[in-house]
């Protein structure tokens, strides 16, 4: 039987996954990859093979409620099925907040679940999603071992003005402070960029990971040296639901003079706000560019989107002392070439040199010329779940036979 891991990626409404084969390679090797998206409302799964075949295609009706759980339950099922051929060894998984606590994966026990728990409030959208499966796979595998792989552990070595808030040393201490969210996500790009260009690894690098959720990363020499998210995932760029930065004035304003309640001003910002809440119609890009020509609401949601990346790209430039090359991935980033070409558009006093057909026609590199270049890579959140959990399960190991 082959041993492999699962990488679980649970978000809002939606769960990736992939299954790595991992005996006695170096590098842990993708069999399946698959999304479950609109979890709860209308779900479906996509599922392919290490070629990119779709080898599985399956839809639930909103009747069906079909949720986070049900779809651990499917993926385990689905695994159990191969059973003949794969062993599941350990499952790993995204969590988006590791707080003070986490600089790095941990083996998931009793004590860890309930230092990660005391982090929701910190990422009320995520981490109870996070969680969930990891309590659901103690329950139905409790002999499997299970990694949580933090999205903060990247940027803990940020410099320390990166990190601070002008706020009282008490609050500081009190881990009131940037921690920096996509981890996962940069540390991927940050191994890759040497293949793709070998001066890129030891560059001055912005990453725009623009998903539902987005942020931009400055990378120095493949660390991260400032980022545009904070203390929550609702710092920085607007993003499909969430405000991004916000004048905290705005804050005691809704409390005070709106009367609204701190639940309430919670919702708006994370799930009423940026793309959705401008547009008054959509946080999916998809739907917003198609409407974008002739709807108003739309073009403008999209265009305030533009220029916060624009503003957040000059300051995280200031911070590098200077540019390199920028990174376009996620959702949107690495599907969306008008984005691309407006955000590139809006730097030309940068030196980009877009051009258009390698932007249009799905090339990684989309500039040209002597100024600094511009790069469309696709991330891999659960290739990095998989190389954090070979690295804790090794150094288990180690310590178990010493
Ligand atoms: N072809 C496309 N054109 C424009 N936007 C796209 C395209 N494909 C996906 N997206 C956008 O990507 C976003 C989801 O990004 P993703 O990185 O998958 O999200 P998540 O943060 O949930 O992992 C959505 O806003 C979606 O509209
Ligand atoms: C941290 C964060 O915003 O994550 P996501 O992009 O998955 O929403
Ligand atoms: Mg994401």
């Amino acid at each position: 039987m082959m041993p492999v891991f699962a990488a679980i990626n649970a978000g809002l409404s939606s769960l990736k996954f992939q299954i790595f084969e991992v005996s006695n390679l170096a590098e842990p090797r993708a069999v399946f990859r698959g999304v479950f998206e609109g979890l709860k409302e209308s779900a479906q799964l996509i599922v392919k093979d290490r070629c990119g075949m779709v080898c599985a295609k399956l839809a639930w009706g909103a009747d069906e409620g079909f949720d986070h759980e049900a779809a651990l339950a499917h993926v385990a099922s689905w695994v159990s099925e191969h059973q003949a051929r794969y062993k599941l060894v350990a499952v790993g998984h995204r969590v988006v907040h590791g707080g003070h606590a986490f600089t790095g994966p941990v083996l998931v026990d009793d004590h860890v679940l309930k230092r990660m728990e005391e982090l929701i409030p910190l990422a009320p959208l995520h981490q109870p999603h996070n969680l969930e499966p990891i309590r659901a796979i103690r329950r139905r595998l409790p002999h499997v071992p299970q990694v949580a792989c933090f999205d903060t552990a990247f940027h803990h070595d940020l410099p320390q003005l990166s990190q601070l808030f002008a706020l009282p040393k008490g609050m500081t201490q009190q881990g009131i402070r940037r921690y920096g969210f996509h981890g996962l996500s940069y540390e991927y790009i940050a191994s890759v960029l040497g293949r793709h260009d070998r001066s890129l690894a030891s560059a001055r690098v912005i990453v725009a990971h623009l998903g539902n959720g987005a942020s931009l990363c400055a990378l120095k020499g493949g660390v991260s040296v400032a980022t545009t998210m904070g203390f929550s995932a609702l710092d920085g760029l607007p993003m499909a639901t969430r405000c991004g930065a916000l004048d905290p004035g705005v804050i005691f304003y809704m409390l005070r003079e709106m009367k609204l309640d701190p639940h309430e001003v919670e919702r708006i910002l994370y799930s009423a706000s940026g793309l959705l809440g401008v547009s008054g119609i959509s946080g999916d890009m998809r739907t917003l560019r198609a409407l974008a020509p002739t709807d108003a609401d739309a073009r403008q949601a999209i265009d305030l989107f533009i220029y916060r990346i624009v503003r957040e790209t000059g300051s995280l430039i200031a911070a590098l002392g200077g540019l390199d090359a920028f990174v376009f991935t996620g959702g949107i980033g690495e599907n969306d070439a008008a984005t691309r070409a407006e955000v590139l558009s809006a730097l030309s006093w940068v030196g980009f040199n877009i051009h258009e057909r390698s932007n249009w026609g799905g090339a990684r590199r989309i500039t040209r010329g002597r100024g600094p270049s511009a790069w469309v890579i696709p991330t891999d959140e659960e290739l990095v779940i998989a190389r954090q959990m070979s690295c804790v399960l090794d150094a288990e190991r180690q310590r178990l036979a010493s």
